[in-house]
């Protein structure tokens, strides 16, 4: 599914030593041994070299939580002797509410090879970085992401997907164990993170809860999509098979049972990058002119010549002159000429009314606002009124002459 746009996550959740970090990065002995991180690499590669109908991008990001403090893994510099020499990763939220973690890199990975290798520089650095009291793994949640861009040649759609597979800290129940005084505290703080995501799992289980707080810590903030959002999420809960560990092992299967209940609906993530969609649409563009240039054999450029646009000017005033009603305005197939003509005659159009007999106050105003008559008309009106004056006049004399 993330191959084909849909964030997953995978995390494991368990009380310490019963085998997180086994499931999800492996052991270190025997190639047999490796994880779902190493896998699931090893599976997303061989499918993108088979898949050659489009184009991917992959990247790596590797982050760990410890004491509500992000730590980016994958920092190249080799120089972490302790956790805190590791770059701190800090959470951004967007207007949309998404999260952004600040500072954690981005490696791309070309290769299987190259992918397997920002795993180990992680690991490295999270076993480098150990604290003196207690395995690292224990105590700090590690979040691996394959990030997954893929579009079709030529299209501008692009579809992004993130794989995060998760190895959670060790999930004891502080209160039981016997621990006390400084250990017991620290250990409730390690755990604190776990208890709030045990309460974003338990509001999101129930119906009707409309607020979820993901914000408590920010390992459910880091991990809201996958926990009721966006994304298709797999739990493995590792249990302890020893009877003194049944206390821990049944709470793990009500975690589970809890998680089970909840539905989250991914969606396809995809988007239109518009520096893609500008190339797209300019040899789109460049395709159309050649085309155009093939049918009419001759090249448009983007505008009209003075030349062309005072042929085309000679040939409207032509047209409009013309008294034929069957008379037509031939400008061809050009939409550039179309759209001139257009533009002309509205000019013309518009210029006619300002000087039009309706907004002049003018003795020859037609009463019907119609247009002003022409001078050969008014010749034809004197001729006619000349004429029957003069036929008055002979009635007249006839009349007059009659005893
Ligand atoms: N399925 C397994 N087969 C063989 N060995 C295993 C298996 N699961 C775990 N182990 C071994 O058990 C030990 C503890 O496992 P692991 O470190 O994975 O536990 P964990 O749950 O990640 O603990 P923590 O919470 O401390 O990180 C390791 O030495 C590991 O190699």
């Amino acid at each position: 599914s993330v191959l084909a746009g849909y964030n997953g996550t995978i995390f494991a959740y368990g009380q310490t030593g019963s085998g997180k970090t086994f499931t999800i990065t492996g052991g270190a002995e025997r190639y047999s041994d490796r994880g779902i991180i190493p896998r699931t690499l090893s599976y997303v590669f061989e499918q993108l070299q088979k898949d050659s109908s489009k184009i991917y991008t992959t990247h790596i990001s590797y982050l760990e939580i410890y004491n509500e403090c992000g730590y980016d893994l994958l920092d190249p510099r080799h120089e972490a002797s302790s956790l805190e020499d590791l770059p701190r990763v800090t959470i951004l939220e967007d207007p949309e509410q998404n999260i952004h973690l600040k500072n954690l890199s981005h490696h791309q990975a070309t290769t299987e090879e190259e992918a397997l290798n920002l795993l180990f520089l992680g690991d490295t650095n999270r076993m480098i970085a150990e604290t003196p009291m207690n395995q690292a793994s224990t105590r700090s949640h590690c979040i691996f992401t394959i990030h997954l861009s893929s579009k079709e040649p030529g299209s501008a759609i692009v579809r992004h997907a993130k794989l995060h597979l998760v190895d959670l800290a060790g999930s004891e129940r502080v209160g039981k164990t016997g621990v006390g005084g400084q250990i017991l505290t620290e250990a409730k703080y390690i755990n604190l993170s776990l208890h709030y995501l045990e309460q974003v799992i338990i509001a999101l289980s129930e119906k009707h809860r409309s607020h979820i707080p993901y914000r408590n810590s920010m390992m459910t903030s880091v991990l809201r999509d996958s926990l009721g959002g966006n994304c298709m999420t797999t739990m493995i809960a590792t249990l302890s098979l020893e009877k003194r560990n049944i206390d821990e092992s049944i709470s793990t299967c009500r975690f589970a049972q809890r998680v089970a209940l909840i539905k989250n609906e991914a969606v396809l993530n995809e988007e239109i990058d518009p520096r893609l969609m500008i190339i797209r649409l300019q040899k789109e563009i460049q395709e159309l002119k050649d085309e155009l240039a093939i049918v009419t054999g001759e090249q448009r450029t983007e505008a009209l010549t003075e030349a062309e646009l005072l042929q085309l000017e000679k040939l409207i005033t032509s047209f409009l002159e013309d008294q034929d009603p069957e008379s037509r305005l031939e400008v061809g197939t050009d939409m550039r000429k179309i759209h001139h003509c257009f533009h002309h005659l509205k000019k013309l159009l518009n210029d006619k009314k300002i000087l039009g007999n309706c907004t002049v106050s003018d003795e020859s105003k037609d009463p019907n606002c119609q247009e002003p008559l022409k001078e050969e008309e008014y010749q034809k009106l004197r001729d006619i009124l000349k004429q029957r004056d003069n036929e008055i006049s002979i009635l007249w004399e006839g009349v007059r002459s009659f005893p």
